[in-house]
């Protein structure tokens, strides 16, 4: 049988009003969610926030408990057998035996795919072939990640779910491991990720997808979420003990200024050339000379903090 070529305008992944509860609690409530094909999309939350509980009906191990997925067109529970073979997924719990050896692990897998990448191709590029006789419960805790990614892209998978891919890796594996998902996107697969790395999420998405509490609280580019004016900082140097509060009353309602640390200020709100025109002269005015006057836009990171709080989940 030929299966149809995929329609390059349908979306890979479509979620409406994704609803997930355990009980009383709604873990999701109400994501909705489209990736086009060939995007990279990250998936921002803190814990508890629903993530898992999202990719887990996407991938088909969970029923909806209420709203739509669409997986490659496909329902990805009531259709698993069809969506399966074509998608690609690595979970939190790694999914392999304790007591398989590694490369006997993922050659299993390979075997079940109809046109596999070669297995001693990927535990080299993975640094995995001086462990391919290891058994799975002798590999440390990066070994059996990138094992698990080993797995969810041996299939040459369409769409690729990755729940947090690089935790527990040391520096030098998670770069290897951007380099192939890099490689990955740029053949064309889709991926959907979770970390916690905001780093991760700002050098490799198109789109960051923010949840809290099962729902999602911001999406964009990385650019677009850190990059508009109300998202710049205006920082200067000079000499500690700037009376900020005179700053503040020379600009505009809605600005805030602070001595971040001793001889270093801080202007935040909606930082525009008049802006740094009314710092300059108010400096002018007082004798001061600002050192070192930046303009930047704020990181993923600081604009994360800011949407979710920086309060501990429990
Ligand atoms: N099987 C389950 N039974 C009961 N509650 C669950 C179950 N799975 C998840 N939850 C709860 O649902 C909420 C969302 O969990 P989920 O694992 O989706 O969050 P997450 O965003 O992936 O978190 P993390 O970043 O810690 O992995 C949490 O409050 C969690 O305790």
């Amino acid at each position: 049988m030929t299966l149809p070529a995929p329609d390059p305008d349908l979306p890979v992944l479509q979620v409406d009003g994704l609803v997930r509860t355990f009980g009383a609690l709604r873990a999701v409530d109400g994501v909705s969610l489209t990736i086009a094909r060939g995007e990279l999309v990250t998936m921002l939350g803190p814990n508890g926030a629903g993530k898992t509980s999202t990719l887990d009906t996407c991938t088909g191990f969970a029923k909806p408990d209420g709203g739509t997925v669409r997986v490659l067109g496909l329902d990805p529970w009531r259709q698993a057998a069809q969506v399966r073979p074509r998608i690609g997924v690595m979970l939190q719990a790694g999914g392999s035996h304790a007591a398989a050896r590694t490369g006997e692990m993922l050659r299993v897998i390979a075997r079940c795919s109809a046109r596999p990448l070669d297995p001693d191709w990927l535990l080299e590029v993975l640094g995995l072939q001086p462990v391919a006789r290891t058994p799975v419960r002798r590999l440390s805790g990066g070994q059996v990640q990138r094992l698990s990614l080993a797995m969810a892209l041996v299939g040459r998978p369409e769409l690729l779910f990755l729940d947090e891919p690089t935790a527990g890796m040391d520096p030098q594996a998670r770069h290897l491991v951007w380099d192939l998902l890099q490689a990955a996107r740029a053949d064309g697969v889709t991926i959907l990720l979770t970390t916690h790395l905001l780093d991760e999420a700002e050098l490799l998405s198109d789109r960051v997808v923010i949840v809290d509490h099962g729902r999602v609280i911001a999406a964009g580019a990385p650019s677009e979420l850190t990059g508009g004016p109300e998202q710049r900082r205006l920082t200067f140097g000079a000499a500690p003990g700037l009376d900020v509060e005179l700053l503040r009353l020379a600009l505009p309602d809605g600005f805030l200024v602070r001595e971040m640390q001793p001889g270093r200020y801080l202007v935040e709100g909606d930082i525009r050339p008049a802006t740094v025109a009314t710092v300059t002269s108010f400096c002018a005015r007082v004798g001061i000379m600002p050192g070192d006057l930046q303009v930047n836009h704020r990181s993923l990171d600081e604009v994360y903090l800011e949407l979710t709080g920086r309060e501990i989940r429990r």
